[in-house]
């Protein structure tokens, strides 16, 4: 990956948002392409990504199909390498995968030989945390994902809508600097979803977590978010970064509102035209 010294004055203008710490930007992403080598010439999969998260920022990635969503998410992760540009988590280059990053993703990630507790406890054990402070942070999470009567169960013992809410809790429990989250409901039917999207807001609301959440339902997006980066088509590059300023308290009647409709419109119709 080609780096970039990293200069202050060179951040892009903050977005005023009310939700967010103005005084700090979590994630910088700078100028980032990925070119994927294939035997019938080189795919380009997203070229000049700019991109600027703020600390306690909910932003959410949506655009059309194959735009590079998720390579953006997994370069971020650490997980794949950008051709060129930069991203910077704090005041440091990503150069891989790391703790600092909690990541969530659409097909179940458990370890299915340990229970709810352990899979939670699991990043803790690893920074060898006494064990009763691990146990206290199990117990918190444990509480706001609402599963303390499944403390010892095993995933194979919850449905999926469950599983999601322990990946979420056992991301969360290692204090990540962000959390990233590609998909992380897709799979799960509407009305556990709208359950979901309720859960992770209510967990935004009293944590504030940094959060990218890459979705493909505009819906989803506009409910759980701060702001929205909508992508245009292959090669991705950002068409428009659209503050979402609706309360910070939601619950689902907000999808009804005149307010949260407009929005939904006017990010659906950037999508729309890139589809065309
Ligand atoms: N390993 C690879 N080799 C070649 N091309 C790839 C590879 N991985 C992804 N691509 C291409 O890069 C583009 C971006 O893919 P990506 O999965 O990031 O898009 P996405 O926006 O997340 O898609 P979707 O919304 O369908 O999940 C796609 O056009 C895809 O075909």
């Amino acid at each position: 990956m080609r780096m970039f010294g990293r200069k202050k004055q060179q951040l892009p203008e903050r977005h005023e948002h009310i939700e967010a710490n103005l005084a700090n930007s979590t994630i910088y992403v700078k100028d980032l392409q990925k070119v994927y080598p294939s035997p019938k010439g080189d795919v380009t999969a997203m070229k000049d990504v700019n991109v600027n998260v703020l600390e306690n920022e909910f932003v959410c990635i949506v655009g059309p199909s194959g735009c590079g969503k998720s390579t953006l998410l997994r370069m971020i992760a650490g997980l794949d390498e950008a051709t060129e540009g930069q991203i910077v988590i704090h005041d440091r280059d990503i150069m891989g995968p790391g703790a600092d990053r909690g990541m969530v993703f659409q097909s179940y990630t458990l370890f299915p030989w340990m229970t709810v507790a352990e899979n939670i406890k699991f990043g803790l054990k690893i920074k060898n945390m006494p064990p009763q402070e691990q146990d206290i942070i199990a117990d918190k999470y444990l509480k706001i994902i609402k599963l303390e009567k499944f403390r010892d169960s095993y995933p194979k013992e919850l449905s999926g809508g469950m599983k999601q809410r322990v990946a979420i809790a056992r991301a969360l429990a290692n204090s990540p600097e962000v959390l990233l989250m590609d998909e992380p409901f897709s799979a799960l039917d509407p009305q556990t979803r709208a359950d979901m999207q309720l859960l992770m807001r209510q967990i935004w609301q009293e944590e504030k977590p940094t959060v990218i959440f890459v979705t493909h339902d505009i819906e989803e997006a506009v409910f759980l978010s701060s702001k929205i980066y909508v992508l245009t088509s292959r090669p991705g590059t950002v068409k428009k970064a659209v503050p979402v300023l609706l309360p910070g308290e939601r619950d689902l009647s907000l999808k009804d509102t005149e307010q949260f409709i407009k929005l939904r419109k006017e990010v659906n119709l950037l999508i729309e035209h890139e589809s065309l």
